[in-house]
């Protein structure tokens, strides 16, 4: 994208260049990204965004029209001579994207001077917050829809050109193709489509709009069967034509049902095809689905729906359309920062950290534990809020989670492809265990903070607790 340095708030400007006048742009500065509460009521976050992010921040610079830009807004001609050599040279730290992640523990780390790092801040939680929140609600879909397809129609419904990277965290979470052209392309996504009415109205007859169709696409031919009526024409005339098709040594792909009772329909459906000996003909599903519909069709009701293509609920996220993760000052020239606040769950962690993920006897996730960044191995975990609760995890098995993605501006390694971050996701739902993923009151998985790291969060809210007592009222 154009001018994309520019693809942030105001403020992160403002500030930058207050840093720079006060001669603190080069003091060392570290940054946490970090979640409160996990969407939909869930119990965790699939995290994406990752590949995206460092993609652009590689390349992040202010070009000619940019610099002119915000000289009209009243930035200053050092600043921006300053910002005209800019080039993000900072390290990231994050686990691989598809990562299960949990509130409060921190997830992505930037560590470079306070000018850069503060400078990506809005980019960086617009892109990982967003395709972190969608993959999320991809997952849940494949969590109940098993090994059946699951085909991403959203792009009509996606808010403007968000669509190309829903399209990319719908894979992450778990879907297997996409109607979005320009995403296939992008991000080698199978594309997968059927037709609209707009190609059955546009015939007399709802058989010759089958007809001609299957003429032009074969085996490929996916016939929309609720145009008129389901099972007195569209399923009838799809059956017509899949003999044709046959008689040509060809096979009809499947039919799609987009309205009405969707179980009632494929029931009745796989019936009519199967008496006439296309059982091979699949049945595909749309017409706002989310997870909780497609839980009913399979689970309560045994729907036989082998395609699901979803659009609207996925890729607005509807039920929970933001996720509130942030980007929090832990540490300035190595000293950590703390922000207070009224209310405990807003007060951050300080430090440079790194976060365990703790395994049971089983190799199964069992809690998060935040630590400080030297510690190799955390005895013992405490509730970030709550100071009696606290757990002995010093015979488990600990894995780091935090490693370095990009250092001096540079990304180390490939990045992770959709698919790849996919098998990765489908690889860490299975070693959560099945409470925290239930969909209604799942059970709060544990993060906590190591005792290192918590005296210190301790002591930096005394100190600064001392400092608000110290101030001339
Ligand atoms: N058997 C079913 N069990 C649970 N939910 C279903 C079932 N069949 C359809 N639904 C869902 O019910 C909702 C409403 O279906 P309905 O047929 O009223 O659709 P509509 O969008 O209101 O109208 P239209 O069918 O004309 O598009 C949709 O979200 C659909 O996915
Ligand atoms: O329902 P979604 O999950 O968003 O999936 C995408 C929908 O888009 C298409 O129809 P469109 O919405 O254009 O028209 P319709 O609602 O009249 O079918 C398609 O037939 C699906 O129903
Ligand atoms: O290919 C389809 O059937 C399709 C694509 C986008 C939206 N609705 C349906």
């Amino acid at each position: 994208m154009d001018h994309i340095a520019l693809y942030t708030d105001l403020y992160e400007l403002t500030m930058a260049q207050g840093y720079f006048r006060e001669g603190k742009a080069d003091q060392r500065a570290c940054f946490d990204y970090f979640y409160r509460t996990p969407p939909f009521s869930g119990g965790y976050v699939v995290f994406a965004g990752l590949a995206t992010l460092l993609e652009i921040l590689e390349d992040l610079h202010f070009d000619a029209a940019s610099l002119e830009f915000l000289k009209e807004q009243g930035f200053d001609a050092d600043f921006l001579a300053r910002l005209s050599e800019f080039r993000f040279q900072a390290e990231i730290r994050s686990p691989p994207e598809g990562t299960l992640i949990f509130p409060y523990a921190p997830v992505l780390q930037v560590r470079g001077t306070l000018l850069e790092a503060q400078l990506v801040e809005t980019l960086l939680l617009n892109l990982v917050n967003f395709q972190s929140l969608i993959a999320t609600k991809a997952s849940r879909m494949r969590e109940v829809a098993g090994e059946r397809l699951l085909v991403d129609f959203g792009l009509r419904r996606a808010h403007g050109f968000g669509g190309l990277h829903a399209s990319r965290a719908a894979v992450v979470g778990g879907f297997d193709a996409t109607s979005n052209v320009l995403a296939g392309m992008h991000y080698n996504i199978p594309l997968s489509g059927t037709l609209a009415h707009a190609w059955i109205q546009s015939f007399d007859r709802e058989i010759d709009a089958f007809r001609t169709f299957a003429e032009h696409y074969g085996d490929a031919s996916v016939l929309l069967v609720d145009t008129y009526d389901t099972l007195k024409s569209g399923v009838p005339n799809a059956i017509t034509i899949a003999g044709e098709l046959r008689a040509r040594g060809h096979e009809l792909k499947a039919i799609r049902l987009d309205s009405g009772d969707l179980a009632y329909l494929a029931r009745r459906a796989r019936k009519m095809l199967d008496d006439a000996g296309f059982p091979d003909v699949k049945i595909a599903a749309s017409n706002n689905l989310d997870e909780h519909v497609i839980r009913s069709l399979l689970v309560d009701q045994q729907a036989p729906i082998d395609i699901f293509g979803v659009g609207t609920q996925l890729v607005t996220a509807y039920d929970d359309p933001a996720l509130g993760g942030v980007y929090k000052l832990a540490t300035l020239d190595e000293v950590p920062r703390i922000k207070l606040s009224d209310s405990l769950r807003k007060m951050t962690f300080p430090g440079d950290k790194q976060v365990f993920r703790i395994r049971d006897a089983e190799g199964q996730f069992y809690a998060d534990a935040v630590a400080l960044d030297h510690q190799t191995h955390v005895e013992r975990i405490h509730h970030p809020h709550e100071p009696h609760k606290e757990v002995d995890i010093s015979q488990l098995d600990q894995e780091l989670l935090l490693q370095p993605v990009m250092q001096h501006g540079e990304r180390i390694g490939t990045l992770h492809s959709a698919f790849e971050a996919r098998a990765y996701c489908r690889q860490q739902l299975a070693q959560l265990p099945a409470e925290h993923r239930r969909f209604h009151n799942p059970h709060l998985y544990k993060v906590g903070l190591s005792t290192a790291l918590r005296d210190q969060r301790d002591e930096a809210v005394a100190r600064a607790r001392k400092h608000l007592s110290d101030r001339p009222t």
